[in-house]
């Protein structure tokens, strides 16, 4: 019997079980099959998939993310929050301006401790990735952006916009966010569609003002979601590519979790997400 310890960590709902791979070097099975037995709400402690914080070679510290499904993914802008408040409050960074290596790159992140700890991070996501080959998309020029472009799904014309943040986001835009077929379109677009030879996370954005936007998710490899990072980055990206917001400006996305802060920079073209990032508890999982 090994006994895993965890913490359970959430960035607004969007919970994840965190392995220190850093300080845990015990042998584990392969990630990809712990990520399904840990996530499983019936027979594991239950959550959107698993996060493993470990060493890197190239950054302070290094995060893996896996859906519940199993499946890998590149990026994960909740999970990264999180990383940053455990990596400091864990003392494996030092500093309050640290790096974070992902399979999409290396992020910049800073934390903002109070006496109890740290319950605010901002990250600079980098750069938005649009040309249709790199999200990756298909269905049309492999160079061109993907925005407000129709396609026939389940036999009804959608409006599609292709954003990039590391993982793929396919940006529908609505009237109301009370009113989407996220459960029709969801799993169709998800994984397995021509469209998105990689799958996709599937997010409905409805623009409120200048600077507000409602944004709901059926993410790739777990599904409805409280909330999803990256997403949120992608929904801003898309309404200033179709003209609804502008760059430089702060935008605040409600999620049904609750609300990030992001911002699209012009001069450098990064994306900045500032949001909450919560312990729920400390365990040991017994595999
Ligand atoms: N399901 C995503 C990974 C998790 C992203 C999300 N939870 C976030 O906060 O960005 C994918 O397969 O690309």
């Amino acid at each position: 019997m090994t006994r895993l310890p965890f913490t359970k960590m959430h960035g607004l709902g969007n919970n994840y079980i965190y392995v220190d791979r850093v300080t845990y070097t015990e042998p584990l099975p392969p990630y990809s099959e712990l990520a399904k037995k840990v996530s499983n709400q019936n027979t594991g402690i239950g959550s959107d998939g698993l996060i493993l914080i470990l060493p890197s070679e190239v950054a302070d510290v290094k995060m893996r993310i896996f859906n519940s499904d199993g499946s890998e993914a590149k990026n994960c802008g909740n999970g990264l929050r999180c990383v940053a408040k455990y990596a400091f409050e864990h003392g494996l960074v030092k500093e309050e301006h640290f790096s974070i290596e992902t399979i999409s790159g290396k992020v910049e992140a800073k934390v903002f401790p109070t006496d109890g700890g740290v319950d605010k991070v901002t990250i600079d996501m980098g750069e938005p990735i649009l040309e249709r080959e790199r999200i990756p998309m298909t269905g049309g020029k492999p160079v061109e952006t993907v925005i407000q472009e129709t396609h026939i799904i389940e036999g009804q014309a959608y409006q599609i916009t292709g954003v990039s943040m590391g993982n793929p986001h396919g940006i529908f835009l609505v009237e109301n966010i009370h009113n989407i077929p996220i459960n029709e379109i969801g799993p169709k677009l998800a994984d397995g569609h021509d469209l998105f030879p990689e799958g996709t996370n599937v997010g409905f954005v409805e623009v409120l003002s200048d600077s507000e936007l409602h944004y709901r998710v059926w993410e790739r490899g777990s599904g409805i979601t409280q909330a999803c990072g990256t997403g949120a980055c992608a929904a801003v990206v898309a309404s200033i590519l179709e003209g609804r917001l502008r760059k430089d400006e702060l935008i605040t996305v409600h999620l049904a979790g609750g609300d990030l802060q992001i911002e699209w920079d012009n001069a450098s073209n990064h994306v900045w997400m500032t949001g909450a990032a919560v312990t729920i508890c400390d365990g040991i999982f017994f595999l």
